[in-house]
């Protein structure tokens, strides 16, 4: 048991009662696998992306976030993932939470009504205050970035 809990409220969008809500797969899995609310079965052709709806709405308090991340098996195996990862869902999001899939394998890949198609992660936010500034403190590093530590 984390040391932190949140209630978050799940709303089916209208005509989705058939599909299965986020499910984790196993008792200490950190993601929500979520399920395609497609109408019918949608084809990815490689190289094609889609936004699929999820059929559901959440409501959750401002400290946290989601992130819609890619299945490993759905990426290892058919190349599929999400393009725009980690989706990011606000706390004051209200609208159908959707997935942006891309087809990066080499074969078409068809997406069924209620298949799991990626994975939801809550994360807590911190409250920022952003302030700005003319001098940044001093650091060993510096401005060193993108490899200036070697390969
Ligand atoms: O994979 C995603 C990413 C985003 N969203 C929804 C929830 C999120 O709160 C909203 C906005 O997302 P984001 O801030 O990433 O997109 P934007 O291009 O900045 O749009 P906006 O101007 O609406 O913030 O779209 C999804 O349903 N799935
Ligand atoms: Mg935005």
């Amino acid at each position: 048991m984390s040391l932190y809990s949140y209630d978050v409220q799940i709303k089916r969008m209208p005509g989705n009662e058939d599909v299965l809500l986020p499910q984790k797969m196993s008792a200490a899995a950190s993601g929500y696998d979520l399920h395609a609310a497609v109408s019918e079965p949608v084809v990815l052709q490689p190289g094609e992306r889609r936004l699929i709806p999820t059929g559901f709405a959440l409501s959750m308090p401002p400290e946290l976030e989601a992130q819609i991340r890619p299945r490993s098996g759905l990426a290892f195996k058919h190349g599929i993932t999400t393009l725009n990862s980690p989706g990011t869902i606000d706390a004051d999001y209200r609208g159908e939470v959707k997935v942006l899939l891309i087809n990066h394998g080499q074969e078409p890949f068809t997406v069924a009504r209620n298949e799991r198609i990626a994975q939801m992660v809550f994360q807590l936010v911190p409250t920022i205050q952003l302030s700005e500034v003319t001098e940044l403190t001093e650091t060993e590093r510096g401005t060193g970035g993108f490899g200036h530590t070697g390969r």
